[in-house]
């Protein structure tokens, strides 16, 4: 029996990875819904076969009164902005003088409009889930965070690492959820980015595996767990653990061509299905960033560049 509950979980998990990671079912739902059907009912005969990463474990119905602080034993810090091509060169300037070189590899990244996140695994166990808080104190969002079906409950290697990102709420689900809430009477949320926090701050956690929140996940608190000297390796890496990362990033070899991604995605931004308010610039060599380092606040090695905010429709 045991050996059939761990196929259906393997299956299982590979289908939710084909849909919620890469965005390519590979399935038709009642497929799927027939597979968790018969897991969850071996699991109810076998209460002592159920494990923390079976995939009937994200919804754990679990109400808490509030969420505890966690410490992050590496500060999850922001990050500097900048608001027009004048700014960014600066920055290019500074790095290139900083490092003594004539030329900088740049990561460009799309900026997620959501709200900061930690996971922390154990061995390829999802342990701890947390927002940044302060940066160095966060909220213990495990329960809701295992709700995220893009978040991976098992690595597909037994790390221990804290991976870090941004939840979000796709425009389409911001939508839905605005409608029902104007058909119920309840206060609509302004934007994804309120609603994703909103979500995430739920002490409920079947009202937060309702709200089909997303992740992009985006860096690692120390990276010298995995076997990369570049961010943009970093980025690979976790993607092969089963981490959701977005496809958009690209490694650059000059503040020229970050201007061109800058000018690309202005343009094409309002065609994401999810909201970016910006695009994020990092060198990409992990030891040109510890040479560059970083102040109290930020990371001397990375900035964002902030879109014009938007004109309000009236
Ligand atoms: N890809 C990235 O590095 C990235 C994307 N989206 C964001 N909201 C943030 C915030 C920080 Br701090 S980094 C980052």
């Amino acid at each position: 029996m045991s050996e059939r509950l761990n196929e259906l979980k393997q299956q299982i998990q590979a289908l939710s990875y084909a849909y919620y990671v890469l965005d390519a079912p590979t399935t038709e739902d009642n497929v799927y819904d027939a597979l968790y059907a018969e897991l969850v009912a071996i699991e109810a005969k076998h209460p002592e076969l159920v494990t923390a990463d079976s995939p009937t474990q994200r919804v754990g119905g679990i109400v808490l009164d509030k969420f505890e602080k966690v410490p992050h034993d590496v500060p999850m810090l922001s990050m500097g902005d900048v608001f027009n091509e004048a700014e960014i060169r600066q920055f290019d300037q500074r790095v290139r003088k900083e490092l003594g070189v004539e030329q900088v590899s740049y990561t460009v990244e799309l900026k997620i409009d959501g709200l900061a996140l930690s996971l922390k695994y154990v061995d390829g166990q999802l342990v701890q889930g947390a927002t940044r808080g302060n940066g160095t104190i966060g909220e213990n969002i495990t329960a809701n965070v295992r709700t995220i079906r893009s978040v991976p409950l098992k690595l597909t290697e037994p790390l221990t690492i804290e991976i870090r990102g941004e939840a979000y709420m796709p425009k389409r689900s911001f939508a839905q959820l605005n409608a029902q809430r104007e058909v119920d009477g309840l206060a609509l949320f302004a934007n994804p980015r309120n609603a994703a926090a909103g979500s995430l701050r739920q002490l409920d956690t079947k009202v937060a595996a309702s709200r089909n929140l997303d992740t992009y996940l985006y860096a690692v608190a120390d990276s010298s767990v995995l076997d990369v000297t570049t961010h943009s390796e970093m980025l690979a890496a976790i993607a092969d653990l089963g981490c959701h990362v977005n496809r958009e990033y690209r490694v650059v070899d000059s503040i020229e061509a970050v201007m061109a991604y800058i000018a690309e995605w202005t343009d094409k931004r309002s065609s994401l299905p999810y909201d970016i308010d910006g695009i994020v610039i990092k060198v990409n060599d992990f030891a040109a960033q510890r040479q560059l380092g970083a102040t109290v606040k930020v990371p001397r090695w990375m900035i964002a560049y902030k879109f014009p905010a938007e004109e309000q429709s009236t």
